[in-house]
């Protein structure tokens, strides 16, 4: 890993966001072999499992450990509110069990374990640290723990992803991907809107999981394969260059969108690809997975529109849009403007939807056909 501005802090990032994949796939592994007991609803109905406060946990106290909690502000998604509650004593076990027998593991990677296993107090201490608001000033860590929660629970793409964001710029992105086939074919075929039924999750025979990095101002970005996988790779790692795809000719190119239709307007996104002549079927996929397949040439485009007065939230973002820019892509909104990351836990003034492009010419045309058809869409 190279040396300068951020090097100590991405370091830390990849090995602690390492360390969380293997978390998530043993915690995804247990679900699915006992059933999805353990996924609780939040107040606003979305999913969360005991992978999502167990990583938060562990990223929480690792980066603490290492920096000083002083000096530590974590964004993240999760709260202790559904863990606190009287009949949560079990989850809160389970939770607590998880977290320890993960952060036994951390010397694998390089990283301290504690000197003892670690109190429940301690635990639900280190989730409840990551409550920063973020802002234009200083230095904060953004950490999304589980993003694609149900992709998760459904034995599918889920990420953890993990931004450093100083004085409103993302400087440093990770982003782990555990069920990333690493074959571009076996990706495509998974994926395809068009065919469902092939949507099968990851055989347990492809080869599967990634980490993607990149830090502003250096050199491209880096993709390391996941250790202990099939390969039985061992720490340190190789990390290779990705670089977006070359393709330019919407007729060619591939575009993704967030599994439900909830989520992201369907009928919208099709509006457009059928006016700039995209002829392919959009892959539909959980998670940040979708900035992990622009930034290594998979796919060309990801678009999402979210329906009117949801509000994006930066650790839903961060770490992909520094991990494309640095792999030769565009993001922007829909107006093409940049992402602004410096406004708290949201993407204030962010204009109708995101739009991800390996290139250049892809995105003007995308751009171009927002503006042609807005007035007609049923946004
Ligand atoms: N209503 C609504 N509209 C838009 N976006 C929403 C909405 N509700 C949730 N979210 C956020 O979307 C994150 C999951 O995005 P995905 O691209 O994985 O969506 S999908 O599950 O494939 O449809 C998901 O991240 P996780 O909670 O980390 O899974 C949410 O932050
Ligand atoms: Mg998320
Ligand atoms: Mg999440
Ligand atoms: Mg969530």
């Amino acid at each position: 890993m190279e040396n300068g501005e951020y090097s100590k802090e991405l370091d830390m990032a990849v090995r602690v966001v390492h360390l969380a994949c293997a978390l998530c796939r043993r915690v995804q592994e247990g679900l699915l072999l006992v059933g999805n007991d353990l996924v609780k609803a939040k107040d606003d109905d979305s999913p969360v499992t005991i992978a999502d406060w167990s990583v938060q946990a562990i990223v929480s106290w690792i980066l603490s450990e290492y920096f000083g909690s002083q000096n530590v502000s974590i964004v993240a998604e999760e709260d202790v509110q559904t863990l606190s509650k009287p009949d949560s004593s079990s989850l809160l076990s389970a939770v607590v069990k998880t977290v320890n027998e993960c952060l036994a593991e951390a010397p694998k990677y390089g990283l301290q374990s504690p000197a003892r296993a670690l109190k429940t107090s301690e635990i639900l201490e280190a989730i409840s640290r990551c409550n920063s608001t973020g802002g234009p000033t200083g230095r904060h860590w953004v950490l999304d723990p589980v993003d694609g929660t149900l992709g998760f629970v459904r034995g599918d793409q889920y990420a953890v992803a993990l931004a450093l964001i100083e004085n409103g710029k993302v400087e440093v992105g990770v982003l782990g991907c555990p069920n990333y086939p690493l074959k571009k074919e076996s990706f495509h075929y998974q994926y395809k809107a068009a065919s469902p039924k092939l949507a099968q999750p990851c055989s347990d025979s492809l080869e599967k999981g990634c980490v993607i990095y990149a830090k502003r101002n250096c050199s491209g970005a880096w993709m390391q394969p996941l250790v202990h996988g099939s390969k039985k790779l061992e720490w340190p790692n190789s990390a290779s260059l990705i670089q977006v795809s070359s393709i330019d000719d919407p007729a060619l190119a591939t575009f993704c969108e967030p599994v439900e239709k909830q989520n992201s307007n369907h009928s919208f996104t099709a509006g457009l690809a059928h006016s700039v002549g995209l002829r392919q079927q959009p892959l539909r996929v959980y998670s940040m997975v979708k900035y992990a397949a622009i930034a290594r040439g998979d796919a060309e485009i990801f678009m999402k529109f979210a329906r009117t007065g949801y509000r994006e939230k930066i650790w839903d973002h961060a770490a992909g849009v520094i991990i494309v820019e640095a792999a030769g892509g565009v993001v922007t909104d829909a107006g093409g403007r940049p992402l602004d990351f410096s406004r708290g836990v949201y993407l204030e003034g962010l204009d109708r939807g995101i739009i991800v492009c390996s290139g250049p010419i892809l995105h003007e045309k995308i751009i171009g056909a927002v503006y042609a058809s807005w007035d007609s869409s049923s946004l």
